[in-house]
């Protein structure tokens, strides 16, 4: 039997309808429809063919990315493409560029943080990539202190203009997408001075070339930072060093949403609060969300399809060896991947819809959900990628030395996904702003009652004070009794650190102290969110044959290995005996062979077309091994059979040898 048979006999094994979970996937039959529609567009198109780009060098790789750049914006306006299938299609192509800071920072910073004037100026420009905007705010030694950034815009009350201007090499910003070649304009963040004054950081936009021939403006100086980890991965990318030279803009160029520079050069800050001025990272932090289940889902679905086909060991009597994919270690590392998947699809979901009624409020002036909507934001955006960047990796282990193949399409699947724990806050310091949320939380209970996804500490006595009735491994089949433990455990970590805080004369100090404590806090926390919004999101109907039956077992798989793999915390605050957590561990190894049956149709579910995959491995018909024959002998160090360098560089060591033999 070939591959081509194992996974059509693994296909037959389903016990669910694998249309009907593609849209529980998507979301909808209307956004599965868009995706799928322009999954196909792409993976058809050779404009888009990507196997080529292990193998171009740093500049053609990087024209190669603008030819695929200029021909999409092409096809969104022939086609007339939506918002919503421009950013599948985006998406698909699956190639960083500089059109994903326009379309990610540069379109939301203006939304977010223009005045009116300022939106119906720039985002008609933008909008039409008439400009090209980049997001610079991080600096050669600031990017996680926001408020440390040493670029400053000093207002020149004569000439009605702010002076951009990098005082210092650390001062260089480093590090915007698209910044080095391709931007025209980018959102500055600046210090703001007038008349000697410090008014905090504000953005700025700021034209960086010319729209004629797309020289740098004087007194700009900006070039590429250089290559990045992996190959072919980010280096599509042009992130860029930017530097400034005493750089006039108009004051009208300030966004000025959150604050105001008069004519007077007076300082008026609006009655909104000045957080509003992070909104841009608030809303791509929720759009990372949902772009970490969709690279885990794609490294997952190589893993598992290339599981079910690579056989080793065990067999009898001339048989057919094990599917690797029969072997409890491998399910027990794979299967909690392929759950969180899911698990971060649901969360992403909910996040989106979290953030619509947070505008809807800000729109009325209601700024009340805020601070839960920052926590969540960097909290959840913490978790995922964290977890995905370590999930890609743990799925390449899962693939042996094939794995390790470029032609595997998880190497560059990780290269290009690993940087997402750093950018849009670095994964600790987002943690740490949500410990600062919880903290603060707690400290107000005795006059505000916590709301939202903090509503459980409002319930701490009970939960301070009860212990876990779970008696038999079955009992863990109950969502109350995880969210229970999951709401224990959090509730207990966290009163915990902020008890200890409190003991200290000054409590940053204490924060200090306690931030490893906190971190893992504000895990349990988040964690929690996760399993919470997964079980919310089976209360609710979703059709299909089987779909929800294997739903709620991704579900307990999902919640179930947390609870084993944090059980230190389980055990340490009080709630589980070391029976009841042994015995959550029995239920997870009973759910994984539910998952067994079901595991290449779940991964089809995702609908992930060969070309987004990229993946000799994870390839939909299974053909793997010829496939993978035909991949090497494409390399080119196989266009000849002596390849460059041997007649100079082996051929004498060889000689000299046979000479040495004849002494
Ligand atoms: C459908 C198809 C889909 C296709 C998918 C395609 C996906 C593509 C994904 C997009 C890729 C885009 C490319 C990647 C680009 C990366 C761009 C960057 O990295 S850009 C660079 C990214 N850089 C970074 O991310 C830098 C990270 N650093 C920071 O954000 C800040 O410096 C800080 C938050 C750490 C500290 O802030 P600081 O002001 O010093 O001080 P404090 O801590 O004292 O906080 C004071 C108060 O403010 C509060 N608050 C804070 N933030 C927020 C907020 N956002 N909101 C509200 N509130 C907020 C905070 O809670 C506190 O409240 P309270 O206690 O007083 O009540
Ligand atoms: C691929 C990529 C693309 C990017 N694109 C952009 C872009 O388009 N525009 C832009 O402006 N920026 C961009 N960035 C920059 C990015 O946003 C920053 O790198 C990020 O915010 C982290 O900041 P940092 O580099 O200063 O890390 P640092 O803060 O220097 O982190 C170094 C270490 O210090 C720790 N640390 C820092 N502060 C604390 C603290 N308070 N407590 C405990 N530990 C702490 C961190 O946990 C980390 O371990 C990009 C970065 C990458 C990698």
């Amino acid at each position: 039997m070939e591959g081509v048979d194992y996974l059509r006999d693994e296909r037959k094994k389903s016990e669910f309808d694998v249309e009907a979970m593609k849209v529980a996937w998507a979301g909808s039959r209307e956004a599965f429809q868009v995706s799928d529609r322009m999954a196909k567009l792409v993976a058809n198109d050779p404009v888009f063919e990507k196997f080529s780009k292990p193998t171009l060098g740093r500049k053609e790789m990087f024209k190669n990315t603008l030819r695929k750049a200029a021909y999409a914006w092409k096809l969104i306006n022939d086609l007339h493409l939506t918002e919503e299938e421009a950013k599948w299609l985006r998406h698909y192509i699956d190639e960083p560029n500089y059109t994903d800071l326009q379309w990610e920072m540069f379109v939301p910073a203006l939304e977010g943080q223009g005045s009116e004037e300022q939106k119906r100026k720039w985002l008609p420009l933008a909008q039409t990539m008439q400009i090209i905007g980049t997001y610079a705010q991080t600096e050669l030694a600031h990017g996680s202190n926001v408020q440390g950034l040493e670029t400053t815009a000093t207002f020149d009350h004569e000439t009605d203009q702010f002076v951009i201007h990098s005082p210092t090499l650390t001062s260089s910003k480093w590090w915007p997408g698209g910044m080095a070649k391709v931007a025209t304009h980018a959102i500055v963040y600046a210090r703001l001075i007038i008349d000697g004054h410090f008014y905090g950081v504000h953005g700025f936009i700021v034209q960086l070339r010319s729209l004629e021939d797309h020289s740098t403006l004087p007194g700009i100086t900006v070039g590429d930072i250089g290559m990045k980890f992996g190959h072919g991965a980010y280096n599509t990318m042009d992130n860029g060093v930017l530097r400034f030279d005493r750089v006039r803009i108009p004051r009208n160029q300030m966004l000025m949403r959150v604050s105001q520079v008069t004519k007077e050069g007076k300082y008026v800050q609006s009655d909104v609060p000045r957080q509003l001025a992070y909104g841009t990272m608030v809303s791509v932090r929720q759009t990372i969300v949902s772009d970490a289940s969709k690279a885990l889902s794609r490294a997952v679905c190589i893993a598992t399809r290339y599981s079910a086909i690579r056989r080793q060991f065990g067999s009898h009597d001339g048989g057919p060896e094990t599917q690797v994919i029969d072997y409890k270690t491998q399910q027990s590392r794979l299967f909690p991947l392929l759950a969180s998947a899911f698990a971060f699809r649901f969360v992403s979901e909910w996040l989106k819809s979290l953030q619509t009624d947070v505008k809807q409020r800000l729109e009325a002036k209601d700024f009340s959900t805020l601070p839960e909507a920052h926590a969540c934001t960097a909290g959840l955006k913490s978790l995922t990628t964290a977890a995905t960047a370590d999930g890609i990796e743990e799925c390449r282990k899962l693939c042996g030395g094939h794995g390790y193949l470029i032609s595997s399409g998880l190497p560059e699947l990780y290269a290009y996904y690993v940087p997402a724990c750093t950018y849009e806050g670095e994964n600790v310091v987002m943690m740490l702003q949500v410990a600062r949320f919880l903290v603060k939380t707690v400290s107000e209970m005795s006059y505000k009652q916590p709301v939202g996804t903090a509503d459980y500490l409002g319930r701490m006595a009970p939960l301070m004070h009860n212990n876990c009735d779970v008696q038999t491994a079955e009992d863990w089949l109950n969502p109350s009794a995880i969210v229970k433990a999951f709401e224990t455990r959090a509730v207990r970590m966290i009163v915990d650190c902020s008890q200890r805080i409190a003991k200290f004369e000054n409590q940053e100090e204490g924060f200090a102290e306690l931030s490893t404590d906190l971190v893992e806090a504000s895990l349990a926390h988040c964690q929690l969110i996760v399993v919470s919004t997964f079980i919310q999101r089976l209360k609710q109907e979703i059709p299909g044959k089987g779909v929800k039956q294997s739903l709620e077992v991704l579900c307990y798989v999902y919640a179930l290995y947390l609870l084993h793999k944090h059980q230190g915390d389980f055990l340490a605050t009080g709630y589980l005996t070391s029976k009841q957590a042994s015995l959550a561990n029995d239920q997870l190894k009973t759910l994984y062979s539910k998952v067994r049956p079901n595991a290449i149709a779940l991964v089809d579910s995702f609908n992930h077309t060969d070309h987004y995959l990229s993946s000799v491995l994870g390839r939909y018909d299974g053909n793997v091994y010829p496939k993978l024959y035909e991949a090497a002998r494409k390399d080119p160090l196989n266009d000849s059979d002596i390849a460059d360098g041997i007649n100079q560089y082996v051929q004498p060591i060889l000689k000299q040898k046979l000479h040495l033999a004849k002494l």
